[in-house]
């Protein structure tokens, strides 16, 4: 596949400032000449974010199976990637997206028990070897993000989606998946501590950006 733009994913539990950060990198990228678009998963594209809707939208007496979900997940993917992931990429420009398969792997695989092998075949399939160049793991312990969740909730309202909807343990075991995940691929993921405040958050994300970007080719 040619690809000329770069592919960089912000990955982590809720409330651990993805959202927050994606502004960040894309700036910093651009600071540097790059052309950069932002956008995030589940959605992204008109049809995508349609999906994202029931993914995310609570029906509690409609529950979800659990390989619906992760159908969904990467139907959304497939329209994703072809109408604005790849075109980006093809000409040149680079792409910051808030979430893509880790989540996958640390939602539907850790916190729903879906077999990692399983998401993999899903994953072949979708995006034919696509992978992110780079991707910055957010980790903070569950229990304090949980608590920037709930202020930002009180702040700005709204009720809890589908996944803001688990328990702590669901969410435990999405963040051991994501650090499994970025021990397998240490030259792909960057950890970040999340936990600190959001100027030193950015200076480590900086940090990183520097480091591998100038590696590239
Ligand atoms: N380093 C930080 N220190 C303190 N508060 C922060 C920090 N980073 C983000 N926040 C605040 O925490 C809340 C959650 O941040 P944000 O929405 O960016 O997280 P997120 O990872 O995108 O969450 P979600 O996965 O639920 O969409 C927001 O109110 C944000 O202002
Ligand atoms: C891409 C992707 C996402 N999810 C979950 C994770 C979040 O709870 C929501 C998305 O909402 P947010 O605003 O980004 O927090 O979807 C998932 O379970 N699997 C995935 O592949």
């Amino acid at each position: 596949m040619s690809q000329r733009g770069r592919f960089i994913t912000l990955e982590g539990g809720e409330g651990v400032g993805k959202s927050t950060n994606l502004q960040f990198v894309a700036d910093w990228l651009r600071a540097q000449g790059q052309d950069v678009i932002s956008t995030r998963e589940p959605g992204g594209t008109s049809r995508a974010e349609d999906i994202r809707h029931l993914l995310l939208d609570p029906v509690p007496d409609e529950p979800l199976s659990v390989d619906t979900e992760l159908l969904l997940m990467f139907a959304a993917r497939a329209q994703h990637l072809a109408e604005k992931i790849l075109p980006a990429l093809e000409r040149g420009t680079w792409v910051v997206c808030d979430r893509f398969t880790d989540a996958t792997y640390a939602y539907q695989g850790g916190g729903r028990g879906i077999a990692f092998e399983r998401i993999a075949t899903l994953e072949h399939f979708v995006q034919r070897g696509l992978q992110p160049d780079l991707t910055l793991l957010l980790d903070m312990p569950v229990e304090a993000a949980s608590h920037r969740v709930a202020s930002r909730l009180s702040h700005q309202g709204g009720e809890r989606d589908r996944f803001e909807r688990e328990h702590g343990e669901f969410f435990d075991a999405v963040r051991n998946a994501y650090l499994e995940r970025a021990a397998q691929a240490p030259q792909r993921f960057a950890v970040i501590n999340a936990a600190e405040s959001l100027e030193l958050v950015q200076v480590a994300i900086a940090d990183a950006l520097a480091k591998r970007v100038a590696a590239w080719p």
